[in-house]
């Protein structure tokens, strides 16, 4: 059945702009009708030209700015938003953390939870080069091995060397590696023919301690020339300790392959967060912003309440930085993680700071949350940092009849919070502080939070 929208493509139209979406897109509405547009912000008022629509909403493309926002700011231009690697940079900083902020509210507002609080977002003074590690995409551009960032929803390289949200020390290391590959006539990853050899240059840098990670994503086992390469970065790079060959034969958007080889020094970096040391290997994830990380743990922390007695269950553990700096102020944790060179770095990192008080477990949480629970284990604090997708139900259900005091959420999805929070309720879990988000990702619409959730019924 043809349905009778309100905007065609191609029409172009004056719109005004009342929201942003999720992503940080322009919303512009025609009876009803949203039109989604990018580089378009609140009170704007543009010309857009249509370019798809569907039964439900449509997009466009900026013709024309009619009447310009207060906030926009253009610092880097337009490569930086459509790349994906700074979306919002259009829109100045403290606006930013204010969308953030309405955001998570809006979330909860929606279904029905307005008595909910959410605090102002705690932000970053200097909100730039704050990523300690780039996952950079290389490919052959104009016959030239080309390192930069796709252009959003597409496999288009742009070529970059200044990425604006990464330590500058990386960034200058992605051109150093580029340049060595090109120098030893390595060959690009092709994805459409699936050939070629080097796919993607990963680069982590430790932001106390200042050593850096080298891991070159190949196509094939064999990487030629993979000594001089090797030597070459080492000597260009006196921060690196550490260069890996991951190798990555599938034909997919995955990064990084299940195989390592160490092709110099040692497989993991060292990093400090609140004061304890931590390896991390290549595999495994650390958060990107190492500087926001310290406030955010610190608020999870406090949260949690602990006096030295308490049993805490760090569910999604990673390396073991939550539950390590938490076994600290606690009698024992149990941290769970699904990734295995994860859970070796949290049991490496609990015997590096002396932390005997901590276990690690590998699995699903959701697995072994059910067999903790089956096996009588009572947490008095449950902290969870699950991936976007959130909880999986049957975790909440085997935390729930755990009955743990109090349930800290960090989140970096605000809508899975939502839901999330929502089936706790079943459990007899209310939020008891105000929902605090901590900026983890200036520049970009991503919202980290922490939410505290106490048992109220028996
Ligand atoms: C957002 S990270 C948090 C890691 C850690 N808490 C930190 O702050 O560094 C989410 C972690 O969950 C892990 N993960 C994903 N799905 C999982 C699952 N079903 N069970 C356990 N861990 C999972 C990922 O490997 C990742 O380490």
């Amino acid at each position: 059945m043809k349905t009778n929208l309100p905007v065609h493509k191609g029409e172009e139209l004056d719109v005004t702009i009342i929201d942003l979406t999720y992503q940080g897109m322009g919303v512009a509405k025609v009876d009803n009708y949203p039109i989604f547009i990018e580089n378009a912000l609140p009170e704007e008022k543009i010309t857009v030209k249509v370019t798809k629509t569907t039964k439900n909403f449509a997009f466009g493309d900026v013709v024309k700015i009619n009447q310009v926002s207060p906030h926009r700011v253009n610092p880097k231009g337009r490569v930086y938003r459509q790349t994906g690697i700074a979306p919002l940079q259009h829109l100045e900083y403290s606006e930013q953390l204010k969308f953030k902020q309405h955001q998570v509210a809006e979330l909860f507002a929606k279904v029905h939870m307005d008595d909910v609080e959410v605090l102002p977002t705690i932000g970053m003074a200097n909100p730039t080069q704050y990523r300690n590690k780039a996952q950079v995409p290389v490919r052959q551009v104009q016959g030239k091995l080309t390192t930069g960032f796709y252009k959003k929803n597409s496999h288009q390289l742009m070529p970059i060397e200044d990425y604006y949200i990464q330590d500058p020390e990386i960034d200058k290391a992605i051109v150093v590696v580029r340049d060595i590959l090109r120098k030893y006539h390595e060959a690009a990853y092709d994805e459409f023919h699936h050939s070629g050899t080097i796919r993607t240059i990963m680069v982590r840098r430790g932001y106390y301690s200042h050593e850096m990670m080298v891991v070159i994503v190949t196509r094939t086992k064999h990487l030629p020339m993979a000594d001089v390469v090797t030597q070459e970065i080492q000597a260009a790079l006196p921060e690196v300790v550490s260069i890996i060959q991951n190798v990555n034969q599938k034909k997919t958007n995955v990064i990084l392959g299940p195989d390592n080889n160490v092709l110099y020094g040692k497989s993991t970096i060292n990093d400090q967060l609140l004061g304890l040391t931590f390896a991390i290997s290549a595999g495994s994830f650390y958060q990107v912003n190492p500087q926001q990380t310290e406030k955010l743990y610190q608020l999870a922390i406090d949260q949690a309440g602990l006096t030295g007695n308490e049993t805490v269950v760090d569910a999604y553990s990673g390396i073991g930085t939550i539950s390590l700096t938490m076994a600290q102020h606690a009698k024992q944790v149990y941290g769970v993680e699904i990734v295995p060179s994860a859970v070796e770095n949290a049991k490496q990192n609990a015997d590096k700071n002396g932390i005997k008080n901590a276990k690690f477990v590998l699995g699903s949480a959701e697995k072994v949350m059910a067999k903790w629970q089956e096996d009588g284990l009572k947490p008095d604090v449950v902290v969870v940092d699950p991936p976007r997708k959130g909880l999986d139900a049957e975790f909440i259900k085997s935390a729930g009849e755990m009955a743990p005091k109090k349930v800290v959420y960090i989140s970096c999805n605000p809508s899975t919070l939502v839901r999330d929070v929502q089936r706790f309720a079943e459990y007899g879990y209310e939020i008891s502080a105000p929902v605090q988000p901590v900026d983890q990702f200036p520049q970009t619409p991503h919202v980290e939070s922490v939410t505290v959730l106490e048992r109220t019924e028996k």
